[in-house]
């Protein structure tokens, strides 16, 4: 019998980078792959749920049922948009990830653009990388990290301000896009999802100097995204918008001079958007980022939250080493432990087909 095999990999992602809140991204040497497999059997037959398997971060509290899963869900969803009703029969995945859950490491982000992609393979369907991204942002509503996890370096996208109806159809709410699947659906069930407006998402790769390397400082608790938005303000001083927005602006073209400057980028990499906000959820992140400095710490350039913490990204091109066990130090004086990993800056996700007989 033929079988259809292919793996997909998608990088962890730091958003944020300090002052680019819910607009900047950095893929990093972590993944989620997934090996898919199916044998091309005729319809005939009678139709056999997916399976999925999981090992890595996550396997023990990640749903192993297709239509509960939040990869193959979003599959579905891309799947039903092209008129595709149901994953093939015999349909087996395997996932392995290395991006933990809830740390600021983008795992949902790389899990929602695995099932955009993931539907996209399985459908023969070839969206461009704008129309994937549509179908990422009907789930993951802030560009940041799903955009970067999709095209991979150092990455800005913005929102285009939509027409009334296209605004309308992009906003949704999640329970449409992805209707929990009730255990007694018939086959109609879902059939007619919302399907995305075209163009949600755009984006632009800034340089990034090869000798930038990212120490992810991993402290041993999740904080969900949900969680760490609710203590947001809704209003912001133009005088702390324009402290980030001056940030922002630098820091885009300062992380690809080379060789990169640190005084110019610990600068840069400060905050007033989220990160004060932020830290009565993280004991230690103020004391983290204003004691390890490039002038204590030789080869640091900037350190900040990433995405929505709690892990802190410090970025450098040397004394790793001396950065992470000192930010340790500092988290266990709030008795908090960590785990630190250095980490490259990533190419965006690949699907790489094995098999097609
Ligand atoms: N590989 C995966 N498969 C299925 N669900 C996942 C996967 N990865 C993450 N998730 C879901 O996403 C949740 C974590 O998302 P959340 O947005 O809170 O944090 P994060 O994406 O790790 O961090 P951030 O968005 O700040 O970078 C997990 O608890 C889980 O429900
Ligand atoms: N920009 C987002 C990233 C997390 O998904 C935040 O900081 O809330």
């Amino acid at each position: 019998m033929s079988l259809r095999s292919f793996k997909i990999n998608v990088p962890a992602t730091s958003a944020n980078i300090g002052p680019g809140f819910d607009v900047v991204g950095l893929s990093l040497s972590l993944h989620l792959t997934l090996t898919v497999s199916y044998p091309l059997i005729p319809p005939s037959q009678p139709y056999v749920h997916p399976t999925i398997s999981y090992s890595g971060e996550g396997s023990d509290e990640v749903p192993l049922d297709p239509y509960k899963n939040l990869t193959t869900r979003v599959a579905l969803y891309v799947l039903r948009c092209h008129n595709i009703r149901s994953f093939p029969s015999h349909l087996v995945i395997h996932v392995d990830n290395e991006i933990p859950f809830g740390r600021g490491l983008g795992s949902s982000g790389a899990a929602v653009i695995a099932g955009v992609l993931l539907g996209d393979t399985i459908g023969k369907l070839r969206l461009p990388t704008a129309r994937l991204l549509d179908f990422a942002l009907m789930v993951e509503r802030h560009p940041d990290n799903v955009t970067a996890a999709l095209v991979g370096g150092f990455v800005g996208s913005y929102l285009k301000e939509l027409d009334e109806q296209a605004s309308e159809a992009a906003s949704v709410p999640l329970s449409e896009v992805l209707p929990e699947y009730p255990p007694d659906a018939d086959e109609d069930w879902g059939l007619n999802p919302p399907v995305p407006p075209f163009g949600i998402g755009h984006y632009v790769r800034f340089p990034c100097s090869k000798s930038i390397k990212a120490i992810a400082i991993i402290p041993r608790f999740e904080l969900s995204t949900a969680k760490a938005r609710e203590v947001l303000p809704t209003e912001y001083s133009r005088k702390d918008l324009v402290f980030n927005l001056q940030r922002l602006a630098v820091l885009t073209t300062a992380l690809g001079q080379s060789p990169p400057d640190p005084e110019l980028i610990y600068e840069a990499m400060k905050d007033r958007v989220h990160q004060p906000y932020r830290k009565s959820l993280i004991p230690g992140l103020p004391e983290v980022t204003s004691s390890i400095t490039p002038s204590s710490h030789p080869g640091l350039l900037g350190i900040c939250l990433s995405g929505a913490g709690p892990t802190i990204l410090a970025l450098a091109i040397d004394g790793f080493e001396a950065i992470a066990e000192d930010a340790r130090k500092i988290f266990q004086s709030f008795d908090i432990s960590i785990d630190w990993k250095v980490l490259e800056v990533a190419g965006g996700s690949v699907v790489q087909e094995e098999n097609q007989n």
